[in-house]
């Protein structure tokens, strides 16, 4: 029964809106009331295979990254018997659930959309911002609202994907059916966007695959609460497979299956690349080529030109280099300015720098919480003793870090003579940003530089109000970025305004939020029916 959608099956949608949670606001109160309750208890939560809740006893935590004596969540890892069983039991309904119309997916997605808007919003976001360090801005823009968004334009796009169909003509009727791909889909998720889990789990299952799905050790919560409304808004059990697993265990035991169908990815290069290495090793074994998606790092850039408006640069940067303590895959980490701006725009930075307050992430007024966890706290603790260390970097702004209570590191900003250093080329993902003052005559050969320095290609922001020097900067700059910006920071894609991926190292580029999506997890069949007899198997010149 189609709670959404008629049999015309189509849908028109628009973004969520994000909602502001001023002191005194209704939602305000409310998720205060669900963080309140988060405080209280660590929540258990199983593996879920073919609908049955398997505690298997190999116990794992989730703390606060804030405060790492809190434990939000206690959670069970699966076993490689595990998740072979998980594989069996779900290819087991496959044929059943790739027989259900594509509108009948897209009402469950739609479902669970509404489901996130209205139900369980709250819940979401103070699991985000206790769990994975959000402050409720970020949560929000992340956990409700991209999530929302990729849900409802995913079932937009898989119903419009069906009307995309060949021509046919006299006589002959041709079609395109998108079945879904034969074999499982294995889905593994970062800790850094909440939306990103129920995506690549959830696209797949809506265009009729089956998935086990290992979500991130660091956003098992919020996961488990996503994973929740997709059941509850009538997803069948055993569609989609919940396998909180040791990485390495997860990587080997489904890339030894011959049924997998595709990985859908997003984290690490140095994870992307061992699992397509697994992959490769094991070609010969697959029934069929698995898809490979991998959305990975970046090491983004602004670009500032002299010509720029420097308070746009100032506050830009502030955001997309330290919003969510820089741990966006598009947050701003290496940035290059005139030398005849530098010493104003230093100022500007070094004074809005200060007004940044980190704090616990369920204080209203925190704009930078703690890092994710204890590896990340000490990989970002080594770059900052690397730049005090290094005859070419400067520390101007932060440097320090105190694990203590939670992991903070404070947002930090560094100088360099250097514009090759490791640290211009290599991802961070934490609070730090390195800036290359440039001789103002020299910006095209900085352009140059901005575009081979480093080996990802992710994004980018161009600074400039000479429209000349944007084109140029574009045209050099083009295979730079997957997501370029124009006078604009680099984060924040919203779904359907800014497709989101990058390509080199940092992934395919298959652009979740974007129409193209969906087909990544289908397999296209051509259909030609004949609706007159075949008369003769003689070409027509063959007559005498
Ligand atoms: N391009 C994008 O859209 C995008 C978006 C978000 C994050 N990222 C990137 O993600 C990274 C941060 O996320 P992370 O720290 O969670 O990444 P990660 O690579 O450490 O982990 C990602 C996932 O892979 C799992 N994993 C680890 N080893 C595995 C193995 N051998 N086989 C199978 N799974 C394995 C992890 O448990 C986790 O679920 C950064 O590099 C960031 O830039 C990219
Ligand atoms: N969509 C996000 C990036 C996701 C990666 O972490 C942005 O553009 O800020």
């Amino acid at each position: 029964m189609f709670r959404h959608l008629s049999s015309a099956a189509t849908v028109e949608v628009e973004n969520e809106p994000c909602l502001n949670y001023l002191k005194g606001s209704e939602e305000r109160q409310k998720v205060e009331e669900a963080l309140k309750e988060l405080r209280s208890k660590t929540e258990e939560i199983p593996c879920v295979i073919g609908g049955e809740e398997i505690f298997t006893g190999d116990i794992h935590y989730q703390v606060c990254p804030h405060n790492h004596q809190h434990k939000l969540a206690k959670f069970h890892y699966a076993s490689a018997d595990h998740i072979r069983l998980a594989i069996d039991r779900s290819l087991a309904i496959r044929a059943g659930w790739e027989k259900r119309p594509m509108a009948e997916r897209a009402d469950i997605f739609l479902e669970a959309a509404r489901l996130l808007s209205e139900k369980y919003r709250y819940k979401m976001l103070a699991a985000t911002m206790l769990g994975q360090g959000k402050n409720i801005q970020q949560a929000e823009i992340d956990a409700a609202a991209e999530l929302i968004d990729f849900w409802r334009w995913n079932a937009k796009h898989s119903l419009d994907l069906q009307k995309q169909q060949p021509i046919s003509t006299e006589g002959v009727t041709n079609s395109v059916i998108y079945r879904g791909l034969e074999g499982f889909v294995a889905a593994v998720s970062p800790f850094n966007f909440t939306a990103i889990g129920g995506n690549l789990s959830g696209a797949p299952a809506m265009m009729g695959n089956v998935v086990l799905w290992k979500p991130s050790d660091t956003a098992m919560l919020s996961s488990w609460i996503a994973y929740n409304i997709m059941r509850e808004a009538g997803l069948p059990e055993g569609v989609i497979n919940f396998v909180p697993a040791d990485g390495p265990t997860f990587g080997d035991t489904i890339t030894s299956s011959p049924h997998l169908a595709a990985i859908n990815f997003t984290g690490s290069v140095q994870t992307f690349q061992h699992l397509w290495r697994q992959v490769g090793q094991n070609l010969g074994l697959y029934r069929t080529f698995p898809r490979l998606v991998g959305e990975c790092g970046g090491k983004n850039y602004h670009f500032v030109h002299s010509s720029a408006d420097m308070e746009s640069v100032a506050n830009g940067t502030i955001r997309s280099a330290f919003e969510y303590g820089g741990q966006k895959c598009s947050a701003c980490s290496r940035m290059y300015v005139p030398t005849s701006m530098w010493p104003k725009l230093k100022d500007e930075l070094l004074s809005r720098v200060k007004e940044v307050k980190m704090g616990d992430a369920d204080d209203f007024t925190t704009f930078i919480s703690a890092v994710i966890d204890d590896k990340s706290f000490g990989r970002i603790k080594n770059w900052l003793d690397h730049a005090r260390s290094s005859p070419n970097l400067n520390v101007i702004a932060g440097g320090n870090c105190d694990d203590s209570r939670g992991y903070f590191v404070e947002p930090t900003i560094i100088e360099t003579s250097d514009p090759r250093e490791k640290i211009m080329q290599e991802e961070i993902f934490g609070p730090v940003l390195t800036v290359y003052p440039y001789p103002d005559e020299k910006y095209r050969e900085v352009l140059e530089m901005v575009n081979e320095t480093s080996p990802f290609g992710l994004t980018g922001a161009v600074f400039a109000k000479d429209v000349n020097v944007v084109k140029e900067a574009h045209e050099i700059l083009k295979m730079s970025a997957g997501n370029f910006y124009i006078n604009d920071k680099s984060t924040g894609s919203v779904v359907m305004q800014q497709p989101f991926g990058g390509a080199r190292l940092s992934g395919t580029n298959d652009k979740a939020g974007g129409p193209h999506y969906v087909l990544k997890f289908c397999s296209p069949q051509s259909i030609k029916e004949s609706h007159v007899p075949l008369a003769d198997w003689k070409y027509g010149n063959m007559q005498a």
